[in-house]
């Protein structure tokens, strides 16, 4: 058989060459698939944040919320929407969902106080839960744009200082709810004080941080100043060290005085290598530690700020918190926003000369805290406002109700008595030159509109000047004598005092102006609490004004312990010490320091303090209670008082825990005495008893 030939194999295919079409196509079906991919990247990121957070399904609060969602919810942060104004900035009523009603906190672009607010209400949220503290549902940050908000839970019924003291709610005229509002407070900081872990210090407890459900029940809010307790622990130590390497920084069991302020100088700094020559915006220098100094670390860092001329120690362990948990720190914030810039956490005094051009140090000079806290709050504009308007404000107070015979003048007059005119000259001198240090601020030199603490220094050299005349004309009628003003109960509020400490702090008032004596009727913390913040000197401002109630990075005027910024100690007890004034202002219905008519009898009650601690002496408490509550429980008006003058005791120590303030209000414990320079009894040791123990 022929064998059958394979027909021959064809010859492969020549192989594709691309060619220019081949390629084209290539090319836009790879350009399409990327654009598909970056679209879809960006419709579930736009999508993503546009969605409001659903608490149920996702983690817990504080949720990001996007800055437009924030703006929708609130109509483009409508003035009609607005609620109030606070230090940080204004606050609206927004709708996120149609039954999500919240309170959105916009931070006024370039304000310290709102970046740290901001930050610490971030890092404290996740730690609280608790019915009596608002809730913070969320927040949006774009630190580019300095754009920070806060979301909060709505409370229909806004503060407790506009309901009590503008608006003057009648719900809050029946005394059962001022009741249950004290002991909401009072709950609400024992959770903080008792419960949290580590403890929670408010720092700020105060009407307008109180807020007010549907309900009325109050809920404790803005924890823009609050502070972790073992935190608190640490930034005390090092400011310890801090201090006590260059300074006189001078205890007087929580008095106060211009010499006991915290100064720290700038020779406190001289050891500190590295910061003296750097930029001006900022500089941060390692201060060693030991770690059980510390707790958590070896090593604090100290920010020191050149341009506001202050400094903050800042541990490790906050920086971690603050940024991990939280996109929303991001790093940017950190080193340009907080640190640089703020510098006001841990409250130190670290007043120095410090030049703004060129961010050296003046290193002869030691300025007291009192400048650094006058120029921390000088930066911002809306406090300086505020400021302006407290000034005015106490101004037309002290014109309008300054009685002819000029007898607050007088009053300082008579407590020279004793103290030679060589030691009050030169006390007077130091204060000058105190405010001729202000000079040293080329900047403000050149703004055109009179500097706010210009007004502040005329009006103190005239009240000089007029005093010197006075003292003069009397000394020629040979009758510089006391005319009992400075015996009067209103400036013998002091209540731990004895008769020798009592004596020296009159003759510390003397050197004051009449508006000083406004300050200092409040048992003398105001001095203090003045420099630091020149808050209000009725420890609220009223919101007609449209301002703050709050500029101060410590506390507020009127409610701030006596021993807070003395010495340095921020502890539960100031908490405690503020609950004190804001149970008197809840029973009272009015303001710590507030002059409501001209006649004299109204001066005496200005201060109301004084005014509680004079009825507990004369034994006629109830007169406190404001005139306008019905349904008045008798009894537990009385306790309520007594608790508020146990809380207002100057020595921390003997004032009660939030725990046993609870007790006390909701009847667990025995009914307490008043404190002993009230009580005609002898003095027991314990000023309660538990009635679980008697039972
Ligand atoms: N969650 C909220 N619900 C309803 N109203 C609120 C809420 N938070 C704040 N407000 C209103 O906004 C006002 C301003 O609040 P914010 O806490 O900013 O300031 P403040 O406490 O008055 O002053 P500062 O912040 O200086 O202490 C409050 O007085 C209150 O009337």
């Amino acid at each position: 058989m022929p064998s059958r030939q394979l027909p021959p194999s064809p010859e492969p295919p020549p192989p594709l060459r691309p060619t220019g079409t081949h390629l084209a196509l290539a090319g836009s079906a790879a350009t399409a698939f990327s654009l598909l991919i970056f679209f879809t990247f960006c419709f579930r990121k736009i999508s993503r944040k546009r969605t409001v957070p659903n608490s149920d399904t996702e983690s817990k609060p504080p949720h990001r919320f996007s800055y437009s969602s924030l703006r929708r919810a609130t109509s483009s942060f409508s003035p009609l929407l607005r609620l109030g104004q606070g230090g940080f900035g204004s606050v609206y009523r927004g709708t996120l969902k149609p039954d999500l009603q919240v309170a959105v906190k916009v931070m006024d672009s370039g304000s310290l106080q709102g970046e740290r607010e901001f930050q610490n209400e971030l890092f404290l949220a996740g730690k609280i839960e608790s019915n009596h503290v608002v809730s913070l549902i969320g927040f949006s940050s774009d630190p580019g744009r300095r754009r920070m908000l806060l979301v909060y839970e709505l409370m229909p019924n806004g503060s407790l200082q506009d309901c009590l003291l503008y608006r003057k709610c009648t719900e809050l005229k029946d005394w059962k709810k001022r009741f249950s509002i004290a002991l909401d407070i009072a709950k609400g900081l024992e959770y903080l004080h008792h419960v949290c872990d580590p403890p929670i210090i408010h720092g700020d407890v105060k009407p307008s941080n109180i807020l007010l459900d549907a309900n009325f029940n109050a809920k404790i809010g803005d924890f823009g100043l609050a502070r972790l307790k073992s935190e608190e622990v640490r930034f005390e130590t090092e400011a310890k060290k801090v201090g006590s390497l260059g300074t006189g920084v001078v205890e007087d069991n929580g008095s106060v005085a211009e010499e006991t302020e915290s100064v720290i100088t700038v020779s406190a700094f001289e050891g500190f290598d590295g910061c003296v020559e750097q930029s001006p915006e900022s500089c941060f220098v390692r201060v060693e530690t030991s770690p059980e100094m510390v707790g958590t670390g070896p090593e604090v860092e100290l920010s020191i700020d050149a341009a506001t001329e202050s400094a903050m120690v800042v541990s490790p362990r906050t920086v971690a918190a603050m940024a991990s948990p939280l996109e929303v720190l991001d790093k940017t914030s950190f080193s340009e926003g907080t640190f640089d810039r703020a510098s006001v956490v841990s409250g130190i005094d670290m007043g120095n000369g410090g030049d703004k051009k060129s961010g050296k140090l003046k290193k002869k000079n030691s300025i007291s805290g009192r400048d650094w806290w006058w120029k921390q709050d000088h930066g911002n504009t809306e406090n300086g406002m505020v400021k302006d308007y407290v000034r005015e404000w106490i101004g037309n107070e002290i014109k309008k109700e300054r009685p002819k015979s000029e007898w607050v003048g007088t009053s300082s007059n008579s407590v020279v008595v004793g103290k030679s005119e060589k030691e009050k000259k030169k006390k007077n001198r130091r204060r000058l030159d105190w405010w001729a240090s202000l000079d040293d601020d080329k900047n403000l030199k050149k703004e055109k509109r009179r500097p706010a603490r210009e007004w502040w220094k005329e009006e103190y050299c005239e009240e000089l000047s007029r005093k010197k005349k006075k003292k003069k004309k009397k000394q020629e009628q040979g009758s510089v004598s006391d005319d009992g003003y400075s015996q009067h109960w209103w400036e013998r509020d002091d209540d731990m005092y004895s008769d020798k400490k009592k004596r020296r702090n009159h003759s510390r008032k003397s050197s004051k102006s009449s508006m000083d004596w406004w300050l200092d009727g409040f048992s003398g913390d105001l001095w203090r609490a003045r420099r630091n913040s020149f808050d209000s000197v009725s420890g609220e401002i009223p919101k007609s004004g449209g301002v703050s109630s709050t500029p101060s990075m410590r506390g507020t005027v009127c409610y701030v312990a006596p021993e807070y910024g003395a010495s340095g100690d921020l502890s539960e007890k100031c908490d405690v010490y503020s609950y004190g004034v804001l149970l008197l202002v809840l029973i009272a219905g009015r303001r710590p320091l507030e002059v409501t008519g001209s006649p004299m009898s109204e001066f005496q009650r200005a201060n109301l303090l004084s005014w509680a601690r004079h009825l507990a002496r004369a034994g006629k408490l109830l007169d406190l209670v404001d005139q306008s509550v019905h349904s008045l429980d008798r009894e537990q008006a009385i306790l309520c008082i007594t608790v508020a003058l146990l809380c207002l005791q100057k020595s921390p120590a003997r004032r009660p825990s939030m725990k046993e303030v609870v007790g006390i209000l909701s009847g667990e414990l025995g009914s307490p005495k008043l404190p002993i320079e009230f009580s005609p009894s002898p003095p027991s040791r314990l000023p309660y008893k538990s009635h679980k123990r008697v039972r």
